[in-house]
């Protein structure tokens, strides 16, 4: 599991904003400052129509330092006109852009190369290599422009080179490369600009799926790293899903939601999001922490068998995960086991204990679940650094978790629930239990 810089705190102040967006609209053709005033007036862009093509329509949002935003809609919904719009490549109609409390909209020529130097580059679908340059001079490219001198600008470029893993083609003709290596040669040419933020705009849509792929989990990790803010382009939900932080969905022009992937997952703000994501690996978006619950179906080693059955018997489980000091995980229990011992008057609860339940993180993906409780048949625990119980995963929950996964995924077994003991006899069990132990108490008192 990869640790994710960034990420939504809602507590951050002002200064942690790397992009803000205001009522940002743009409209091609030529009456475009006119439909724009009637979009802002309420009129639609069918209304519009005729003055000119509304690409994106009021659109507001701010990007946080280090944060994987993610634009993700349909062909012809605007994205692409959106991240334009950020670095200055379209003029907008309406509307504000603001990189690192600069003005990206309505500057002269000037200023905006300034910003597009120092702030913000560019990753495109087509790679847009100098097919003549070698990888490290394209890499280094954008140092050149900014007159570092070749030394240095080679030192740096080789430095990315290598992040981006392509150490050993420094010299190769970007011809010699392939589609995923020409891509990292993209990636590590905005990389060596080491501007702050990175726009990339379909910049794996051309890559097959296996390298796109390993791609998106590079970038991630480079993310994680550099702690670069990414504005990221994309039609594909399961490559938004995976990328983002949080995700921006344009449908029309129009920004439809904003939200972190579990809750466009989740809580889709309306039909045509729910509509959208239904069809999304669900295991790669929902984590441990989505599914799990508080760890109510646990004791502590010290409550015995008996009051390990009156758990059982309350959250009506037929297994329950024992704790230790400090909550960490001793392992778990079963229900027959526990009626036995109770039925034979044992007063220890530890010999009982499976140590094999199996431990993960609340960042685990869903899709590394099941197998795991196929292998053991006990809840699943989340534990934190310390192995100290964060929540239990019954298997039911799993299932219940797991409603759409796709049929590669959904043919693999999920051992059923044992069936529950007889309530009947737990609850006798329990009588007979306390009678006995009511009556020892007294002889020993005596
Ligand atoms: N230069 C242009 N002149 C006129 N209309 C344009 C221009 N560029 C884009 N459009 C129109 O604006 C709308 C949004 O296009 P845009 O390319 O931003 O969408 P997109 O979501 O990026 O789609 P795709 O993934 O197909 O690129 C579309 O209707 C498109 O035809």
């Amino acid at each position: 599991m990869i640790a994710r810089a960034g990420g939504a705190d809602e507590t951050r102040g002002a200064d942690d904003i790397a992009v803000r967006v205001e009522h940002l609209t743009k409209v091609f053709g030529r009456r475009a400052l006119e439909a724009a005033d009637r979009l802002a007036a309420g009129a639609s862009r069918e209304d519009v129509a005729k003055l000119g093509t509304a690409a994106v329509i009021d659109a507001s949002f701010e990007v946080r330092r280090g944060e994987i935003f993610v634009v993700m809609g349909l062909s012809g919904s605007g994205k692409s006109t959106l991240i334009r719009m950020l670095n200055g490549l379209l003029d907008a109609t309406h509307g504000t852009v603001e990189i690192d409390g600069e003005r990206v909209t309505g500057v002269d020529a000037k200023r905006l190369r300034a910003v597009r130097r120092s702030q913000v580059s560019m990753v495109f679908q087509h790679f847009a290599l100098l097919p003549h340059r070698t990888v490290l001079d394209n890499v280094a490219y954008g140092l050149e422009i900014q007159g570092v001198d070749r030394e240095r600008r080679l030192e740096l470029a080789r430095d990315v080179v290598r992040r981006v893993g392509l150490s050993g083609w420094e010299e190769r003709l970007p011809s010699e490369l392939s589609g995923g290596m020409q891509q990292r040669v993209g990636i590590a040419r905005a990389l060596c600009a080491d501007t702050p933020v990175l726009l990339m705009d379909e910049a794996f849509s051309a890559l097959d799926p296996l390298i796109r792929r390993e791609m998106q989990e590079q970038l991630v990790e480079l993310q994680a790293e550099l702690g670069k803010t990414i504005v990221f382009i994309t039609h594909d939900l399961n490559e938004a899903m995976f990328l983002g932080d949080r995700i921006a969905v344009m449908r029309d022009g129009r920004i439809v939601q904003i939200g972190s992937p579990e809750e466009i997952l989740t809580d889709p703000a309306n039909d045509y999001v729910a509509q959208f994501v239904q069809d999304v690996d669900r295991t790669r978006v929902l984590t441990a922490a989505s599914v799990m619950e508080p760890p109510a179906a646990s004791v502590p080693v010290t409550v015995g068998p008996r009051g390990a059955l009156r758990a059982m018997r309350d959250v009506q489980s037929s297994t329950l995960l024992v704790t230790g000091p400090g909550r960490t995980v001793l392992g778990a229990v079963r229900d027959r086991d526990v009626l036995r011992a109770v039925q034979r008057g044992h007063r220890e609860l530890r010999p009982l204990v499976d140590a094999d339940v199996h431990r993960v993180s609340p960042d685990t993906s869903l899709a590394e679940l099941p197998e795991l409780a196929v292998t053991s048949g006990l809840p699943i625990a989340v534990v934190d650094g310390g192995d100290r119980l964060l929540g239990v995963i019954p298997r039911v929950m799993l299932l219940a978790a797991l409603g759409n996964v796709p049929t590669e995924t959904s043919e693999m077994a999920i051992v059923d629930l044992p069936p529950a003991l007889d309530p009947a006899l737990v609850a006798q069990t329990l009588d007979d239990a306390t009678a006995r132990f009511d009556s020892q108490e007294v002889s020993d008192a005596r």
